[in-house]
């Protein structure tokens, strides 16, 4: 079999472990899987920033070897062979994002030396810290990923709706860039926990029966983050308790429906709205969506109402599963440092100069 890579991620939701097998030249994913963590591992790592040391730096190393299983797993259950892999990236779980802090920083955790023993090959992981050394926000790393695949052809917005929602814009002759854009599920997970006593509104049905306040959403849409310029990168919380709570108390609301349509209103109109204000006219064409996210509907179906002049697909339409996107990113951006080869967008970011970014533990 020819040599592979694997790539692992695990967002902001926390919710488990993706894991995807790539073939890099020409770059196909081969196979994928999410591994759900079990719910009390997904709560200590959602509120992890509050850990005092001793428990963090257990957590890191119970992670990693997690991460360690989670391979081993994987590879059996695809019939794959350890001798034909070249190397692993993992991105970590992100415990805590500060560009905005005094000193700049972010921290990433799961010990990456267990993948490297469990597999017996090389080990590509803390991606991050090297863009911020380099003056970066530390985030998004996707566009890199984004231009590789799509920045040949013609000009696309490359939509991926996480926790987070964060885009970039490729394509022939165009300069990539990408910024976190505004919140992606994290709000509308946590009303529907509490209102719905369900994980997330599924396929959005709840929002679709719903009106949203769309007042509410454009008088939102002036704070500081929507209107500054980018690169710009957020943290998870951002968008979490404290904020739902001041902004869309349930009480302002006739029906839980109304809310949750408004919270996924919020979602599709900083999409709309930061396409506005930077992406010039003539990329404007295509948004590609990847992510959760893609599998709301009534979340698309407001893109496709608030962005009428754009066509509007997921990453499926080209081949990549729209759960596999980052996983799979991370297995290319592994297999490049490796080589010494640049993986590294810096104008998504901020950083002086593009750099191979990665640590990597032999
Ligand atoms: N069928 C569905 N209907 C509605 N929403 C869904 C569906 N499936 C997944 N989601 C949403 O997608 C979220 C998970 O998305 P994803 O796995 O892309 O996030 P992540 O990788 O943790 O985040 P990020 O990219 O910000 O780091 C879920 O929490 C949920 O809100
Ligand atoms: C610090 C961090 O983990 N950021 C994540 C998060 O999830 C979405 C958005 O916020 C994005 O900035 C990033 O992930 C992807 C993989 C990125 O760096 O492009």
């Amino acid at each position: 079999m020819a040599k592979f890579a694997l790539g692992l991620m695990s967002g902001t939701s926390a919710d488990g472990l993706t894991v995807s097998a790539v073939q890099l030249r020409p770059l196909r994913i081969l196979h994928f899987k999410n591994y759900p963590y079990p719910s009390r591992l997904q709560q200590k790592l959602l509120t992890a920033y509050a850990l005092p040391a001793a428990e963090l730096s257990a957590l890191h190393f119970e992670l990693g070897k997690l991460y360690a299983k989670t391979v081993q797993k994987f590879l059996k259950e695809f019939h794959l062979s350890a001798a034909d892999l070249e190397v692993t990236g993992s991105h970590g779980q992100t415990i805590y994002h500060g560009p905005y802090d005094a000193v700049p920083n972010t921290l990433q955790i799961g010990e990456p030396s267990f993948i490297a023993v469990q597999t017996g090959r090389p080990v590509v992981s803390d991606f991050r810290p090297m863009d911020m050394a380099l003056g970066g926000q530390g985030a998004p790393l996707i566009p890199f990923f984004d231009a590789y695949v799509w920045g040949r052809g013609t000009p696309k917005i490359l939509l991926n709706v996480g926790g987070i929602s964060n885009f970039s814009v490729v394509g022939k002759n165009i300069k990539t860039f990408g910024f976190d854009v505004g919140p992606g599920n994290t709000l509308l997970d946590l009303a529907a926990q509490r209102l719905l006593k369900q994980p997330f509104d599924k396929n959005g049905r709840t929002a679709a029966r719903g009106t949203p306040d769309v007042k509410r959403v454009q008088i939102l849409l002036r704070q500081k983050y929507f209107l500054q310029k980018p690169p710009k990168s957020l943290d998870k919380n951002t968008f979490g308790e404290k904020y739902l709570d001041r902004y869309f108390p349930r009480a302002d609301f006739k029906s839980t429906a109304d809310l949750l349509a408004t919270l996924t209103w919020f979602t599709a109109a900083a999409v709309a709205q930061a396409v506005q204000q930077f992406v010039p006219a003539a990329c404007r064409r295509e948004l590609v969506v990847s992510g959760g996210g893609c599998y709301n509907h009534t979340l698309l179906a407001f893109l496709r109402r608030l962005l009428p002049a754009l066509k509007i697909t997921t990453t499926l339409s080209y081949g990549i599963d729209p759960q596999a996107k980052e996983s799979a990113a991370f297995a290319l951006f592994a297999w490049r440092a490796l080589h010494g080869q640049i993986n590294h967008c810096s104008r998504a970011t901020g950083a002086r100069k593009d750099a191979v970014l990665g640590k990597i533990t032999l």
